[in-house]
């Protein structure tokens, strides 16, 4: 198994590069999805964040409210420390046991773990290479705003609460850079592709 870490700060583009490696042939492992699978009606998770946050972080059909605890967490980081204890160790666990089985179907697959805080969550999976999405703090405000509907106030509060992109270089293999056409990035994951699949050949051989 080759396992690439793919990080990025918020609307860096990880997804749209993670697609494109897909469409090549690579297993894809979503972090922010364990995140919300770890939440879920009747998980401990959700459980221990009702008891820290209060009730009002839960609506009355007895899901999280996204959007209430989004705003108590990302205007107060030691709110978000709280947060990050209760979801970061059982999307740990969670992403494990994904590895395991990806390994166990096909001990040759290439596995593309998008994971938003790589810096910040301590991964402790090892990485065969370490891929960042770097696009500059003001297009992704701009990409916030515009395709996600968050207010500039709210979207800049999101950034900041992410690790620094020098934090993020200094982990990198590789950065893909996303501040120009979408056929930029593809370009560039194609590229990315071609290197990982000539390395993984070496590796076999
Ligand atoms: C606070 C929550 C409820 C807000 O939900 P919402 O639907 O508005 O956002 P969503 O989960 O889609 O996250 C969008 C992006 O926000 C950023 N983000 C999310 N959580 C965090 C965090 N704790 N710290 C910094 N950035 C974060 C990531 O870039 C992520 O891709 C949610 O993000 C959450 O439960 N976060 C804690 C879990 C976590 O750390 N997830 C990130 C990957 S493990
Ligand atoms: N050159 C580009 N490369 C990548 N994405 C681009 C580019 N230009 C515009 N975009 C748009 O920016 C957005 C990036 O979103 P994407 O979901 O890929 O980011 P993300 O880093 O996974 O975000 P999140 O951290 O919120 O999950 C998409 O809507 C995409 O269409």
């Amino acid at each position: 198994m080759y396992v690439i870490g793919l990080t990025g700060g918020i609307a860096s583009g990880k997804s749209t590069v993670a697609r494109r490696l897909v469409e090549h042939g690579a297993v894809h492992i979503d972090a922010d999805k364990l995140a919300r699978r770890v939440v879920e009606p009747g998980t401990e998770g959700l459980a221990k964040i009702r008891e820290v946050f209060g009730d009002s972080v839960v609506g009355k059909d007895g899901t999280l409210d996204r959007e209430a605890l989004g705003a108590i967490v990302f205007s107060d980081a030691a709110e978000r420390d709280k947060l990050n204890a209760i979801v970061h160790p059982a999307v740990r666990r969670l992403s494990s046991e994904l590895f395991a089985k990806a390994e166990a179907e096909d001990p040759d697959a290439i596995v593309v773990y998008d994971v938003p805080l790589l810096v910040e969550a301590a991964v402790d999976h090892p990485f065969d290479l370490v891929v960042v999405a770097h696009a500059q703090k003001k297009t992704r405000v701009q990409r916030l705003v515009e395709e996600r509907g968050l207010s500039g106030e709210h979207a800049r509060a999101r950034v900041d609460a992410q690790a620094s992109d020098a934090e993020r270089f200094a982990i990198a293999d590789v950065v893909i850079d996303t501040d120009g056409s979408l056929a930029n990035t593809m370009s560039q994951a194609d590229a990315l592709w071609q290197r990982i699949k000539d390395e993984s050949a070496v590796r076999a051989s």
